[in-house]
C-alpha cells in the first residue's frame, strides 16, 4: 500500500473580493492540512473570483492576484508539507492566461496556463484570455520582484508539463479541459499521470451534473488514477450559481464528494488513496499499457516533496449523491438569493405575490432559503449567523431557530389588486405568504390606474375600452398594460418604505417572477413587475416549475402552494364576463408544453423557422403540417415581435439551457423583420408539396383497390421530390 491523501474544494468565492478570497482560501489550506493532505486544490481563478469578466483587463486584478500569492508564501506554515494548487490570471510576455498556480515549501514550482478555454453559452474566457496552445512546451517566467524577494527564486516554469514529485506525477486539467474530446487527461494519464487536479468554475444548469459525473468517470475508469475535481460554489457577482460539488475520484468510483447547493463558504473533503491500486490496474491492462509506451512524454517538472506513506487505510467508494430537479430548483436559486442578498447589503426581499403560480414559486424559494439559513445556524455556521443578524437588523443575541420568524424580519410580500382581481387569488396569496412566514400587505392600485384615465383624459375626448366592453386591441392592451405598470412602481415604493416604517434601517429587494417560456414569447408587460432587481425562476420553464412547485408542497412544508396547481393560469388583467375569462394560454396562442419545445429547438438545437417546422412535422406526429407550420409561424411572430423585451429582462439565476436572456447568455438582434418573408415562404412551400403529395397518394389508393390505409402518412424529411427548392440540396 502507498497511501496519499488529497484535499480539494468548494469555495464561495466573489468576484474581487480579493480580501475575503485569499481569507477563505486559507482557511481551505488549514483545514485540508489539519485533515492530512498533502496536495490541497482550489477552484478555477479563486484568487479574483471567477467572474471578474472585463476586470480582467486591468493590470490591478493582475496586482492584487499577486499580492495574494504573496500572502500565501510568506507564511512558512501554509506550504509547508502540503502542495498547494490555487488559480490565478497571469500575464506571461504581455500576454493572458487563465492558469493554476503551484506552490510548495515558499516556493513556486511552476505555472499550468489553461490550454482550452470555455466559449461557449455562459462563457466567453477567450475574452480576457489565451489559450497555451504549445503542447508540452515549458518556459521560463521570471518572477515579479515582490514574490522574488519573498521566495529568493526568481523564476519558474509556465507551460504544460507534468509535477514529478519523488514518488508520483500529477498534473493539472482546467474546468472546459474535462469536456473536451481529447481532454489533456487522456495523454497525461498515459504518460504516467496517476493524479489530475481539475480546478473548475462551473455553473449550475439543471440535469447537468450527471455529464459532469459521467466525464470524470469516464476519465478515471478508462485509464485509471486519481481525480480531483474543485469548484468555486455560490454567487459570485452574475447571474450564474456556481453548484461546488467537489469530488475525488479513483479509478472510476468516488470516495469523496462535497455538496452541490449549501451556505457554508468553504467546503474541504479530503480522501486516502492508495496509488498501488492505480497502478496495479493500469499495468494489467495491457493494451493500455501498449498505448502508453507509444505516447510522446511532457516535460516534467521536479517537486521535492514525498507524498505516500504506508500507514493509515485507504477510503472506501460511496455512492454519487444526485438530487432531482426540483430540488435543483429549491436549494440553487435559494442559496444564490442569500448570497446576493448579504452581498446586497439590503435588508430582506419583497415580492408581488399575485396567488398564481409564478409568485408562489418564487415565494417558496425565499422560504426555502429561510429554511437553510435556520439549519446552518443550528450547525453553529458563524458566517451565516452574523449574516443573519445584519440583515435581520437584529442583535449579537439573535440566532434564526425557525425559518417562518426569520421570514418575517426579510420577507415582504403583497397582492397588489385592481378590480379584475379575484377573491380566489386574493385569498391564495395571503395563505401562501402565511405559510412562508411573510409580512404580507393587500393594496388596492386601482386609485392609481384610475388616475392614469383621468390624465389620458387631460389629452383626449376618447376613452379606451376593454375587449370585453367592446374596445379595440390596442385600448384592450394599454388597460392591461397600467395596471400591470403601475405594480412595478408600487412594489419599488413599497420595498423603498416597509423596512422604514417598522422602525428598520435600509431596504428591500424587489423580486421578479417572470418565468423561461413567458419571457421567451414575450407575454408580459415590458417594465411591470418582470422588471425587478433579480429573479430566481427567470430561467426556469413553467413545466419545471410546478414540478417544483408540488415539491415543495410536499417537502418543504409550504402546503398552500399546492392549489395553484389547479388553478387557471391568468393575468386578471380584464374584466370577467360571463362569457369570458382571461387564461395565459389562451392569451398566447400556445400551451406552455409548446413553448418548452419551441424553447429548445430554437436554442438548443439552433433551429430558425424551416428546421424548427420540418423537425416538429416528424416529431408532432399527432399534427398534420398545416397545423404545425401554423404554430411554428405563430411561435416566430411573437417571438421576435417581443425580444426586445428581453433587452431589459430582469437579471435571473440562470438555470435553464434554453433561457432566453438577452445579456449575457442568448445573443440575437432585438428589431426583427417579423414578418420572416424568406423562411415563413418556405414553410408555405413545404406544405404545399405536401398537400400535393397527399392528393397524389389519394387518387393512387383510390385506383389501387389493395390500398385500405386511409390515415395520410406524415411525409418523412427530406423525401419530398418536385419543382420547389429542395431544402436538402
Ligand atoms: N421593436 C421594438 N423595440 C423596442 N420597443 C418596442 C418594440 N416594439 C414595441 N416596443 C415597446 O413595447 C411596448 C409593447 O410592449 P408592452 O407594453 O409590454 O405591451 P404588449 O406586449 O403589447 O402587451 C403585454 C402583453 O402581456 C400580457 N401579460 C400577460 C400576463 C401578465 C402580464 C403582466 O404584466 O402582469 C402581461 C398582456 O396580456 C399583453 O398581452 C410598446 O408600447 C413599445 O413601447
Ligand atoms: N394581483 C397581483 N398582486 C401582486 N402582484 C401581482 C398581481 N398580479 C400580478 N402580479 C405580479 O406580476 C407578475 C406577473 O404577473 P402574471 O399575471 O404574468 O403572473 P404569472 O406570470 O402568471 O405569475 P403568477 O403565476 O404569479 O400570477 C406576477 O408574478 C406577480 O409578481
Ligand atoms: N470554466 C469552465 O471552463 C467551464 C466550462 C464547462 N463547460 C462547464 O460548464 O462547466
Amino acid at each position: 500500500m502507498r497511501l496519499i491523501t488529497v484535499a480539494t474544494c468548494n469555495l464561495n468565492q466573489w468576484a474581487l473580493d480579493f480580501k475575503g478570497n485569499l481569507e477563505r482560501i486559507i482557511e481551505s489550506i488549514k483545514i485540508a492540512k489539519s485533515k492530512g493532505a498533502i496536495y490541497r486544490l482550489g477552484p478555477e481563478l479563486e484568487i479574483p473570483g471567477y467572474g471578474c469578466e472585463d476586470h480582467f483587463y486591468e493590470q490591478d486584478t493582475m496586482l492584487h492576484s499577486w499580492q495574494s500569492l504573496m500572502a500565501l508564501l510568506k507564511d512558512p506554515e501554509l506550504t509547508r508539507d502540503i502542495i498547494v494548487d490555487v488559480g490565478m490570471p497571469v500575464l506571461h510576455k504581455n500576454v493572458r492566461y487563465n492558469c493554476r498556480v503551484i506552490l510548495s515549501d515558499q516556493r513556486i514550482v511552476m505555472i499550468c496556463p489553461k490550454k482550452a478555454l470555455a466559449m461557449d453559452g455562459n462563457y466567453r474566457e477567450n475574452r480576457w484570455f489565451t489559450p497555451w496552445l504549445k503542447s508540452r512546451t515549458t518556459e521560463i517566467f521570471p518572477l515579479p520582484k515582490v514574490i522574488a524577494d519573498i521566495v529568493g527564486q526568481t523564476t519558474c516554469v509556465i507551460g504544460d508539463a507534468i509535477i514529478a514529485t519523488r514518488d508520483t506525477a500529477i498534473a493539472n486539467e482546467t474546468c472546459e479541459e474535462l469536456f473536451l474530446p481529447n481532454s489533456p487527461h487522456i495523454e497525461m494519464g498515459l504518460d504516467g499521470v496517476e493524479m489530475i487536479a481539475n480546478g473548475s468554475g462551473s455553473h449550475h444548469q439543471l440535469r447537468k451534473l450527471k455529464q459532469r459525473v459521467d466525464l470524470i468517470t469516464s476519465a478515471t475508469s478508462k485509464s485509471g488514477g486519481i481525480y480531483l475535481y474543485a469548484n468555486q460554489q455560490g454567487c459570485d457577482g452574475g447571474r450564474l450559481y456556481f453548484d461546488g460539488c467537489c469530488m475525488i475520484m479513483v479509478n472510476g468510483e468516488c470516495v469523496a464528494q462535497g455538496s452541490q447547493f449549501s451556505l457554508v463558504d468553504v467546503e474541504v473533503i479530503t480522501a486516502t488513496i492508495d496509488l498501488d491500486e492505480v497502478r496495479s490496474a493500469r499495468a494489467s491492462f495491457m493494451s493500455r499499457c501498449a498505448q502508453a509506451t507509444l505516447t510522446k512524454e511532457f516535460p516534467r517538472v521536479l517537486c521535492d516533496q514525498h507524498l505516500t506513506t504506508y500507514k493509515g487505510s485507504a477510503s472506501q467508494p460511496i455512492p454519487i449523491k444526485y438530487i432531482t430537479p426540483a430540488e435543483e430548483i429549491g436549494f440553487g436559486p435559494a442559496c444564490w438569493l442569500w448570497d446576493y442578498l448579504r452581498r446586497s447589503g439590503l435588508g430582506g426581499y419583497f415580492l408581488p405575490l399575485s396567488g398564481g403560480a409564478d409568485s408562489a414559486a418564487t415565494a417558496a424559494i425565499v422560504a426555502i432559503m429561510c429554511q437553510l439559513v435556520v439549519l446552518d445556524a443550528g450547525k453553529g455556521n458563524r458566517q451565516v449567523i452574523a449574516d443573519a443578524q445584519r440583515i435581520a437588523g437584529a442583535g449579537p443575541d439573535y440566532i434564526p431557530t425557525n425559518a417562518k420568524e426569520f421570514a418575517s424580519r426579510i420577507f415582504y410580500t403583497a397582492y397588489l389588486g385592481t378590480k379584475n382581481s379575484s377573491d380566489e387569488t386574493r385569498k391564495r396569496a395571503a395563505e401562501i405568504a402565511a405559510d412562508v412566514g411573510a409580512v404580507h400587505k393587500e393594496v388596492d392600485i386601482e386609485e392609481v390606474t384610475t388616475a392614469f384615465g383621468s390624465m389620458f383624459g387631460q389629452v383626449s375626448k376618447n376613452q379606451p375600452r376593454f375587449k370585453v366592453h367592446g374596445g379595440s386591441n390596442r385600448e384592450n392592451l394599454a388597460l392591461q398594460n397600467v395596471q400591470a405598470r403601475s405594480r412595478m412602481v408600487a412594489s419599488y415604493h413599497l420595498a423603498s418604505l416597509l423596512l422604514w416604517d417598522h422602525g428598520r434601517e435600509g431596504s428591500l429587494l424587489v423580486l421578479g417572477s417572470a418565468n423561461c417560456d413567458e419571457s421567451l414569447r414575450g407575454y408580459m408587460t415590458k417594465y411591470d413587475c418582470s422588471s425587478a432587481d433579480i429573479n430566481p425562476i427567470g430561467g426556469i420553464s413553467k413545466n419545471d416549475l410546478r414540478i417544483f412547485i408540488e415539491w415543495a408542497s410536499r417537502e418543504r412544508n409550504i402546503p398552500s402552494i399546492a392549489q395553484v396547481l389547479t388553478a387557471t393560469p391568468t393575468a386578471e388583467l380584464e374584466p370577467v364576463t360571463k362569457e369570458y375569462v382571461q387564461s395565459d394560454e389562451a392569451d398566447m396562442g400556445m400551451t406552455y408544453d409548446e413553448l418548452s419545445v419551441f424553447g429548445k429547438l430554437r436554442k438548443i438545437h439552433k433551429c430558425g423557422p424551416v428546421s424548427m417546422y420540418e423537425r416538429l412535422v416528424s416529431e408532432w406526429s399527432h399534427l398534420e403540417p398545416p397545423k404545425v407550420a401554423e404554430k411554428v409561424k405563430r411561435f416566430f411572430y411573437y417571438y421576435s415581435i417581443n425580444r426586445h423585451k428581453m433587452t431589459t429582462i430582469t437579471p435571473s439565476y440562470h438555470a435553464e439551457a434554453y433561457s432566453p436572456d438577452d445579456n449575457r447568455y442568448d445573443h440575437r438582434p432585438f428589431l426583427y423583420n417579423t414578418k420572416w418573408d424568406t423562411q415563413f415562404a418556405l414553410i408555405d412551400e413545404l406544405v404545399q408539396r405536401w398537400k400535393s403529395n397527399q392528393l397524389k397518394e389519394n387518387s393512387d389508393s383510390d385506383s389501387d383497390p389493395s390500398h385500405t390505409n386511409l390515415t395520410p402518412p406524415v411525409m418523412p424529411l427530406g423525401s419530398s421530390t418536385g419543382t420547389l427548392i429542395d431544402r436538402h440540396l
